[in-house]
């Protein structure tokens, strides 16, 4: 005789009990990476984004990867954003770059308050082309803006031209991403033209109500070069 005494047995005509499936407090998730130099802001964006709490204090360089998950909801549609966080130091890619290749959407993040950080935006994309999805959405955003005027012409958006930035494919938003109290006032909008593939636009929407930080206050932000969605 076979079989744990006591154990319900089941034959192959019969269907097995199951326990209720889980059911998921999202209806659609999205992978975002946060992109940039060392020092940039990308681990105070992504508290800013999880706990509306801007991380002040001593700069401690993230090591390797680390992510969160924030559920938002867009049209009814609950989105759970998976954000990445990754680290900005050359030392570390190895590790991040194998990070890319599920990615739905990759925020750049650049200071504006330091040139090398923008320069180094063309290398961060031949990264991005050689280890990302080809049609990953990809936006650039100036953190820091302490002291930018609201619909002033922004330091760094003057010199590079979309063609410059070609072939990536970016939506330009200036803005106070990471909620420094001296950025107030500023956030990213969301640009215009081109919509993005359907599959990625509730990722999309879910990440602009986000960035709808503070609620007052708004900053002109340019459109470099808006995606074409390739053919689904
Ligand atoms: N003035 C100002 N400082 C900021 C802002 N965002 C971040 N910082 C500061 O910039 C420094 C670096 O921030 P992090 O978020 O740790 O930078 P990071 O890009 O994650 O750096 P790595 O982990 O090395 O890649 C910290 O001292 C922050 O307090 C901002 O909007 N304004």
């Amino acid at each position: 005789m076979t079989g744990t005494p006591g154990a319900a047995a089941t034959r192959d005509s019969e269907t097995p009990q199951r326990s209720p499936p889980c059911s998921p407090s999202y209806d659609l998730t999205g992978k975002v990476m946060l992109l940039g130099d060392s020092g940039v802001g990308k681990t105070c964006f992504l508290i800013q984004f999880k706990d509306g709490a801007f991380l002040s204090g001593t700069f401690i360089a993230t090591v390797g990867i680390d992510f969160r998950n924030k559920v938002v909801t867009v049209d009814g549609a609950r989105v759970k954003l998976q954000i990445w966080d990754t680290a900005g130091q050359e030392r570390f890619r190895s590790v991040t770059h194998a990070y890319y290749r599920d990615a739905q959407a990759l925020l750049l993040l650049y200071d504006i308050t330091n040139k090398s950080s923008f320069d180094n935006i063309r290398a961060w994309l031949t990264e991005i082309h050689e280890y990302a999805q080809r049609d990953v959405v990809i936006m650039l955003l100036g953190n820091k803006v302490s002291g930018f005027m609201a619909g002033a012409a922004h330091p760094h958006t003057s010199s590079p031209s979309a063609s410059e930035l070609a072939p990536a494919s970016l939506n330009h938003h200036p803005g106070a991403v990471t909620g420094h109290p001296s950025s107030k006032g500023f956030f990213p909008v969301p640009s215009s033209g081109v919509r993005p593939c359907w599959r990625l636009q509730p990722i999309l929407s879910a990440l602009e109500k986000l960035w709808k930080w503070p609620p007052s206050g708004k900053a002109q932000a340019a459109a470099l070069e808006i995606k074409a969605c390739p053919p689904c």
